[in-house]
């Protein structure tokens, strides 16, 4: 491997007459530097001044066929140190400040001029020096600067206040011309050495003392001063063939409020105080705009509402504004005629799309404490949180607006090792007490595992994979670039899916989809294909999240069709990835009702060929929520003349015919088909309809919102 070389490189290397700087001067110098070696020449308390040090080096470098000049100036007239290597090699590319002092007293016993002269030789002297070559390197883009820090200022050190004050200064000051040089290619770095030097004779034990030598540092730095070497901005700590970079952690922490608008007390914090100083899971503390991230995210979080204990937003409330936000959420548009329903209040089947009853879910659960509680001594914040699975079966449809509450019990948490699963099931009733949807959400929290609970979970929802054979069907469809900031909206403010900071220390480059949002334009794409987009055919669906989806993404819906099961994988096109894995929706299909309600024999000629059975009545014009609670239809039979002979209702969840009502009538053993791909949309299970019959023609009194042609309807009753 090629020779690391500074051919045409100079080099100051202040302190150089001894110890670590001559080590540092000599191997520069071995590598082609010319090397300006600086040393005043004065005792390790700073007494006293000779030229002796600094020529001494030179002359060994110039014996070995080096280029050297000699530096005899204060490191506190750092511009005057500059202008020898100007004078002498005309440039300046490299700056090693290593000159230092002691003056150790107790700290009761340190006087200002123990404490001014330590400032001046560390922390000022490296200031002037590096402060006189910055112009020349800007204007040449290209500079490495070492600052020499201790362990005494890193960790403290008895005697040492004076000097651990200004060695941890050296940290500050390197950490900032790391930041402000990396645009012109400046890197500085801090060296922590412990080298037997002029420093350390005395305070070192003898043993040890003659294991550090300086050479077993030297390579480390004069690496670090290399063109090709990327580092800055660290702290390296070195000594005798050794080298570790040294990094400051910050606990995960906790938030001493819940809300932004609350305030906190001092028994608040002590009470918090030990996930306070938590360090289980601790993080780089990396670079301040980070730091700034981390304090953001913390705010994003307590705007949305931080995790309570306390207070649950178990309640959800909703009307026609939040059933169209959601549906455009999903992907829902006027350019599908079909969707129109989900966008328009004054449709004349204004609907809910169903996927819309995880929202109370969601959000019972990302303001509540219930999965940080469920895992067992970790730390963890919001972003490390994914959705990881999720379940949702209606048990009763839902209008287009009504007061709901949730209920949330958390049945498993699963030990994967790379993170922990929680598994949430979450009961949603309305404001009859009614319940109308089973949720059951999988939060995959990253880095939460290794907490000895169990692998898997015998409670959470199997995902299904797809039969063997290729798709029946796929669906591509655009998911917008702005789909998570219109999704959000619809209650999941994580700021995962809008914050850039927050999506980056959460480990993505730009802020995700979510989970959610992916599932709702699965499920589109099956109601679509399966349902004629009809939600009322929706029962229940399950998906895994297997990779994030970002905004802007083109999502592929492949589909299988068995019986009333839709089974579904969807990818995204751009990648090939497939991002939701082992789903399935289940519908209450009408090839599932045709199956029970089997057709006995087709009288087509006692119907009229155009029967229509339209709706509905004034009392479902005044509440549409209505036509969402029916779950049954009226059949009726009608002869040629004109006459009802028998009125039957068909339950269409269990295929089930009654004569007369479902509740109140007898059960029938009769079969019916209705010979129709449509849908019959007229139910009126619950409503008790005045009909009147006209001519072969059902028709109903007061408005029409609704109306299903159906092209045949047979029944025989077998009574
Ligand atoms: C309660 C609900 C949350 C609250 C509300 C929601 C808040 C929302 O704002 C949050 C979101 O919407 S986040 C966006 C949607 N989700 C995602 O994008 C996650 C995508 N998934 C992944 O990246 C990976 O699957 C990943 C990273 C999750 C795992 O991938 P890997 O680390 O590569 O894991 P892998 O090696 O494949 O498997 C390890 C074990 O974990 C199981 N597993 C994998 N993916 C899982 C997932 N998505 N859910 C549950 N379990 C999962 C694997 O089966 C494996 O276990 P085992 O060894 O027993 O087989």
């Amino acid at each position: 491997m090629a020779e690391l070389r500074f051919d045409g490189r100079v080099v100051i290397v202040t302190g150089a007459g001894a110890g670590l700087g001559r080590a540092y001067a000599l191997l520069f110098a071995a590598r082609g530097a010319s090397v300006v070696v600086n040393d005043l020449g004065s005792g390790k308390a700073g007494d006293g001044t000779s030229t002796k040090a600094a020529d001494t080096v030179v002359q060994e470098i110039k014996a070995k066929g080096g280029i050297a000049a000699p530096d005899y100036n204060s490191v506190v007239d750092g511009e005057k140190i500059v202008q020898t290597a100007l004078d002498n090699f005309g440039r300046i590319d490299v700056v090693v400040n290593n000159a230092g002092i002691l003056r150790d007293r107790s700290f009761a016993r340190i006087s200002n001029n123990d404490w001014d002269i330590i400032h001046d030789v560390h922390l000022k002297g490296a200031f002037k020096v590096t402060q006189a070559a910055w112009p020349h390197f800007r204007k040449q883009n290209y500079g490495r600067v070492i600052v020499t820090s201790s362990n005494a200022g890193i960790l403290g050190n008895f005697g040492q206040a004076n000097y651990s004050a200004a060695k941890m200064g050296l940290v500050g000051l390197s950490n900032t011309l790391a930041i402000e040089g990396r645009k012109n290619n400046i890197h500085s770095n801090v060296i922590v050495p412990t080298a037997a030097s002029r420093l350390t004779e005395g305070i070192l034990p003898p043993d040890l003392f003659n294991e550090l030598k300086p050479e077993l540092i030297a390579p480390v730095v004069v690496w670090l001063c290399h063109e090709s070497c990327e580092e800055n901005g660290s702290i390296i700590d070195s000594s005798a063939g050794y080298a570790a970079k040294v990094q400051i952690f910050r606990g995960s922490g906790t938030l001493l409020r819940q809300k932004i608008t609350d305030s906190f007390t001092p028994e608040d914090v002590r009470d918090k105080w030990s996930k306070v100083t938590d360090m289980t899971n601790p993080t780089p503390s990396g670079s301040i705009e980070e730091s700034t991230f981390a304090l953001m995210s913390q705010l994003d979080l307590l705007k949305s509402g931080a995790p309570s204990s306390s207070e649950a937003a178990d309640e959800f409330s909703y009307g026609f504004k939040e059933a169209i936000l959601y549906a455009i959420g999903i992907g829902s548009s006027v350019s599908v005629t079909s969707d129109l329903k989900y966008l328009f209040e004054s449709h004349e089947n204004f609907s809910l799309f169903p996927t819309f009853a995880i929202i109370p879910a969601t959000i019972a659960i990302l303001s509540s404490d219930h999965i940080a509680k469920a895992i067992p001594n970790k730390n963890f914040d919001l972003s490390q949180v994914l959705h990881g699975e999720q379940y949702l079966e209606i048990l009763s449809p839902l209008s287009t607006e009504s007061k709901l509450k949730t209920e949330l019990t958390v049945v498993d948490v699963v030990d994967k090792g790379k993170g922990a699963v929680v598994v949430v099931d979450a009961y949603t009733y309305d404001s009859s007490g009614e319940k109308v949807a089973y949720n059951q959400l999988a939060a995959f929290v990253v880095g939460a595992g290794n907490f000895g609970g169990p692998k898997q979970s015998n409670k959470i929802k199997e995902f299904q994979n797809p039969p063997a054979r290729s798709p029946d069907h796929s669906f591509v469809d655009k998911t917008l670039i702005d789909q998570a900031a219109i999704y959000r909206l619809s209650g999941d403010l994580n700021p995962l899916h809008i914050d850039p900071n927050f999506s980056i220390l959460a480990g993505h480059k730009i802020p995700i989809l979510h989970g959610l949002c992916s599932l709702g334009y699965a499920v589109r794409s099956v109601l679509y294909k399966y349902a004629d987009n009809d939600p009322s055919l929706f029962k229940a669906v399950k998906v895994r999240f297997a990779k994030p989806v970002i905004p802007g993404q083109t999502l592929k819906t492949d589909m299988w069709k068995v019986g009333s099961r839709i089974f579904f994988q969807t990818s995204v096109v751009e990648t090939k990835q497939a991002v939701l894995t082992g789903g399935y929706v289940d519908l209450h299909s009408v090839q599932e009702s045709s199956a029970k309600l089997q057709l006995n024999r087709i009288n087509a000629e006692e119907l009229s060929s155009d029967l229509v059975f339209a709706g509905m009545l004034d009392r479902v014009k005044s509440d549409p929520s209505l036509l969402k609670k029916i779950n049954g239809v009226f059949l009726y039979n009608i002869t040629k003349d004109g006459k009802v002979v028998s009125t039957w209702t068909a339950d269409l969840k269990t295929g089930e015919i009654y004569k007369g009502n479902a509740k109140k009538g007898t059960k029938v053993d009769t079969t019916i088909t209705i010979d129709d791909s449509d849908m019959v949309d007229l139910a009126l299970g619950k409503l008790n309809p005045q009909l009147a019959f006209v001519k072969g023609k059902l028709k109903l009194k007061g408005n029409i919102l609704l109306a299903q042609k159906l092209k045949s309807l047979s029944v025989e009753p077998k009574l």
